[in-house]
């Protein structure tokens, strides 16, 4: 985050710098979740895992928004092989990295930056109890479940603090009295980044990068007056629910980050699920939050902020709730 910051300063030289944040922030998660899943730093190893995931994506979202025609998938057309050739060279990277694990799951440059920064790689908990082929699928999830989502959180929550200066100066005098001009947010300081979490959970609320879950009834059920049969699947729409405005008042339109205050009124406890809920409950989502109020902070304490005249605000979905024409935004050092 440091160097991306130090790019970006660089760039402003004549006082200004314009970056589409949707593309900038792609960095943040690829480093972490690298960083994260495999206790490593060779994040080019992992970014090249991730432009395949990206090419995949783009490919099964291109998918998704044609009609179903059963069997096509299997046959031997340009699209499904060059997808059976991304998922095998995804494979591939993955495995090299778990054939690449040192044995006890820490390596020399762990040792030195005190067991990677004091996380445990999430690979010390799954080597043990798991065969080669489960940890490659969980990694997948990680790389692709992690990424997409986080960059899509932490460019809404710019684009809102852009929109609404008030919001943004009130985060940035709390970096400032917490953290300090200069220091990194620690696990100290993020409990008493109190606006800076209201506004990451408001983003969540009006921007949930999932906007929907399906669940199956698993016996039959009666829901809101209807009855469910037993192996209906349903889906959930959290985007829906996040704008509904008899849990979140007339204003639930409106970004208020208040609302998520310590003086905040009584809600149904799923009126809020960015994480999804129950036993698959998001599993990164603590991770998720730690990245983006450290990530929202350290931008905070270096830059002002504002939209380009270029931006255009439309939310759209492609698997995740991203910007349609991408997000301009105009950075000023301080
Ligand atoms: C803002 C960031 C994130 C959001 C909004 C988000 C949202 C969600 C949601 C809604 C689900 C439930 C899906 C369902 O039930 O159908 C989910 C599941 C999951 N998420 Fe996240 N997620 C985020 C970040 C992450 C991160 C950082 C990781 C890991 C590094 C991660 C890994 C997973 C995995 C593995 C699952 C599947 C869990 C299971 O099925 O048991 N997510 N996430």
């Amino acid at each position: 985050m440091r160097r991306m910051l130090d790019e970006l300063a660089a760039k402003a030289v004549g006082g200004e710098a314009e970056v589409d944040v949707a593309e900038w922030f792609q960095r943040v998660p690829q480093e972490v979740i690298t960083f994260a899943t495999f206790g490593r730093r060779n994040y080019e190893d992992g970014r090249v895992v991730f432009e395949l995931q990206d090419e995949l994506a783009g490919l099964a979202a291109d998918a998704h928004s044609k009609v179903y025609i059963p069997g096509y998938r299997f046959l031997p057309l340009r699209r499904n092989l060059r997808v059976w050739h991304l998922v095998r060279e995804i494979r591939k990277g993955l495995a090299a990295f778990i054939a690449n694990l040192p044995k006890d799951g820490r390596d020399d440059e762990q040792r030195r930056d005190g067991g990677g920064g004091g996380m445990r790689d999430l690979m010390s908990f799954m080597t043990p109890a798991m065969t080669t082929e489960e940890i490659i699928e969980e990694s997948k999830n990680f790389f692709f479940a992690g990424k997409e989502t986080l960059v899509s959180l932490l460019t809404w929550a710019t684009v809102a603090l852009a929109m609404h200066p008030e919001w943004q100066d009130r985060a940035r005098q709390e970096v400032l009295a917490v953290v300090g001009r200069d220091d990194l947010p620690t696990k100290d300081h993020l409990p008493k980044l109190k606006t800076v979490g209201m506004i990451v959970n408001e983003t969540l609320r009006l921007y949930p990068p999932a906007v929907a879950m399906i669940r199956t009834a698993n016996r039959d059920v009666e829901l809101g007056g209807c009855v469910v049969p037993a192996g209906t699947e349903l889906l959930i729409p959290i985007l829906a629910v996040h704008h509904d405005e008899e849990h979140w008042g007339a204003d639930a339109a409106e970004f208020n980050p208040a609302r998520f205050g310590d003086d905040r009124r009584p809600r149904h406890q799923m009126a809020f699920m960015p994480f999804g809920g129950g036993e698959r409950v998001c599993i990164g989502q603590n991770l998720a939050l730690i990245e983006a109020k450290v990530a929202l902070a350290v931008v905070l304490q270096r830059f002002a902020f504002r939209l380009s005249p270029a931006y255009v605000h439309a939310p759209r979905v492609l698997m995740i709730l991203n910007p349609q024409y991408g997000a301009p935004v105009i950075f000023r050092p301080l």
